[in-house]
């Protein structure tokens, strides 16, 4: 009688728990909805009136969270004891409130520094170099395109200052104010600090101590692609400025963060023979990626998607261009906001936005706290999977086989020469981009403990620049500056190992879904890891798409295990498809003589007024008045 009853009064609990969670759920999603479009209405027409009504959005969905998160704490004791894992891990994740933990004058200041931030990232301008009164130069597209095509090293020295200039240093201060609020909310939240708190949806106690790991394998193969590289730009711009043994000065790579060094390929590949995508349109590169999709029986775009999504830029208006992709939390409304420049290197992250648009169509029958993502609150998901799905596909269609069967290559020829030419072109966007991934959050988590005190944020980031990327400023950094502040994800506090674990695994999911398309066989030499394209195979996308609706409803690990059979992040995959270049480039290093690794005795970044400002009146903004003082004293 008595196990008849206790059965009876656990069901009736069950029964109350799955009732109070669907209410939760669906006031919820309509919260996140309103809040999402008023960050989407900001974000993509930058005025006033929009912020004001996003602050605002914002504060309503915090008082919502909270008083959620206030009804669930009335469940402490009892959700834990419910049968259900998928009711219980539902109660774990809302058991964490967040920032909206702050008193509300603390969230109000804490959400305006973050919009201020990004805002002025935003809207950064730069002179020309070649005319100093005409001030107009964006981030995107004209400083990327300078960056990506100039081969002037004044001009590129010039383009890497200014914009470091005109948004990183302008935010040092509000990074400041920033980085305590976000402390005080991690505390309020049972954490040490931020950095604490970012690495809670990894759930794994081992997390850390994982990532320094993977680096360790992976340095040998970088370093070895970095010696080569040094070489090749050495050949270009003298020795006088690339030393055969010295950090390669960053802004040569291509790139403003020097964490994708593909457009230097025409310098580096030994052997030219490009893909173009000249004559396309944004619209028809979005097709294409969503062509890929289809093809694996995965979703196509919702017509919202078409409807809402902007894929070009505006003109006559201030918006954040850095490509992003959203779900409105309603299971229909999903958009990308990309100011889309018609290269090669934004079809990649054209379809890198569309991953993520997949996986929210793929998992958006979940409950809100599994859509990871969805939430715009700062618990954020675990991240490193929702980044690898659409570089996942990317794999495949930068085959040279699939390029030409989509007609943006013209000949290829199935030999080894065009292997390693294919195979140093995907390194110098895959290879590179790991030591930056990694460090980003290396410094931040390093601010957040207090580790790296706010004196010394410049010169602690370009210890990391040179020690793990082996790269350095092309003039000298102090103080002043606020370099991290340059990169988007700084300003608009978006954590950065996600990238990194993603440029880990997206190499073992290719290689489970290849496996299952049958393009790759471990013991055919005729079917190697790097030739592979998924391209059409329903049974690899029906793979893929069984760990896309698990959203975050399982452990991370769970979710692996349903695709690649492992549970583990692995860098022995993405050193397989990468083993023929790696023996190349240690013969090639050998043949030239080079020095594997980096040294230097040069003062990269100074805690003083640097030597040149220190000269002259420093151009662009106001010098802060403090050096200057110094400087005549
Ligand atoms: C270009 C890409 N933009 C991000 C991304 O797509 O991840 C944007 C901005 C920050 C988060 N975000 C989102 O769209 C999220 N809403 C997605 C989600 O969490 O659901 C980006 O920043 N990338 C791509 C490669 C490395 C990195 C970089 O460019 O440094
Ligand atoms: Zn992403």
């Amino acid at each position: 009688h008595l196990a008849g009853q206790a059965r009876a009064e656990s069901e009736q609990l069950e029964e109350d728990a799955r009732n109070f969670l669907n209410e939760l759920d669906a006031r919820g999603s309509q919260e996140c909805t309103e809040a999402t479009m008023s960050n989407w209405k900001y974000a993509s027409d930058i005025t006033e009136e929009h912020r004001e009504e996003k602050a605002a959005a914002q504060l309503k969905y915090a008082a919502w969270e909270k008083e959620a998160w206030g009804r669930v704490r009335k469940w402490n004791g009892k959700w834990e004891t419910l049968s259900d894992p998928f009711l219980r891990r539902q109660f774990k994740f809302m058991s964490v409130l967040g920032t909206a933990a702050l008193p509300k004058q603390d969230l109000e200041k804490y959400n305006n520094l973050v919009t201020e931030m990004s805002t002025i990232y935003s809207t950064a301008k730069v002179c020309q170099y070649k005319d100093p009164k005409s001030c107009k130069l964006e981030l995107e597209p004209d400083l990327t395109r300078i960056l990506r095509t100039s081969r002037d090293y004044g001009e590129l020295e010039h383009v890497w200052k200014m914009w470091r200039y005109s948004s990183g240093r302008r935010i040092r201060d509000h990074y400041k104010l920033f980085v305590r609020l976000a402390n005080k909310a991690a505390k309020l939240n049972g954490f040490d600090n931020m950095g604490e708190m970012w690495v809670y949806p990894y759930e794994s106690e081992t997390f850390r101590a994982d990532l320094a790991e993977l680096w360790e394998q992976l340095k040998p193969l970088y370093q070895q692609l970095h010696a080569y590289v040094r070489r090749k730009l050495r050949e270009k711009y003298g020795e006088r400025r690339i030393s055969r043994r010295g950090p390669i000065p960053a802004h040569l790579m291509g790139n403003m963060w020097s964490q994708d060094w593909s457009e230097v390929n025409d310098l580096a590949v030994p052997f030219p023979g490009k893909a173009s995508i000249d004559g396309y349109t944004p619209r028809r590169m979005f097709e294409l990626s969503e062509e890929f999709f289809a093809s694996l029986n995965l979703t196509r775009m919702p017509s919202e998607f078409w409807e809402h999504s902007i894929i070009e830029k505006p003109q006559g208006r201030d918006l954040v261009c850095h490509a992003s992709a959203w779900d409105f939390c309603n299971g229909k409304d999903f958009r990308i906001k990309q100011c889309t420049d018609v290269t090669m290197s934004d079809l990649l992250t054209v379809h890198h936005e569309m991953g993520h648009i997949e996986y929210y169509l793929q998992y958006k029958h979940l409950p809100g706290v599994f859509r990871s993502g969805a939430n715009p609150g700062d618990v954020p998901h675990a991240g490193g999977f929702h980044e690898a799905v659409g570089d996942v596909l990317a794999l495949s269609v930068a085959t040279p086989k699939h390029l030409q069967k989509i007609g943006l290559l013209q000949e290829v020829h199935d030999d080894q020469e065009e292997d390693i030419n294919f195979l140093l072109k995907m390194a110098l966007e895959k290879i590179t981009f790991l030591p930056f991934g990694y460090l980003m959050d290396l410094w931040r988590w390093d601010v957040f403990s207090g580790k790296t005190h706010e004196d010394n944020w410049n010169c602690a980031w370009w210890d990391l620049r040179f020690k793990l990327q082996g790269i350095k400023p092309p003039v000298q950094r102090s103080e002043y500056d606020f370099d991290p502040g340059a990169k988007y994800h700084i300003p608009a506090n978006v954590p950065y190992i996600r990238y990194f674990v993603s440029f880990v695994v997206q190499f073992q999911f290719h290689k489970a879904l290849c496996m299952k398309a049958g393009e790759y066989d471990p013991l055919n030499p005729a079917k190697p890891l790097h030739k592979c394209d998924i391209y059409q195979s329903t049974d690899a996308g029906n793979l893929l798409g069984k760990m896309l609706q698990l959203g975050s409803s399982k452990e991370w690990p769970e979710a692996m295990e349903a695709l690649t059979g492992g549970r583990r992040m692995d860098a022995s995959v993405i050193r397989e498809y990468f083993k023929p270049l790696e023996n190349w480039l240690k013969k090639d290093n050998e043949r030239h003589g080079e020095f594997v690794g980096w040294e230097t005795d040069e003062v990269l970044c100074t805690s003083e007024l640097p030597r040149e400002e220190a000269k002259s009146e420093p151009s662009g903004g106001a010098a802060p008045a403090l050096g200057l003082m110094l400087v005549a004293a």
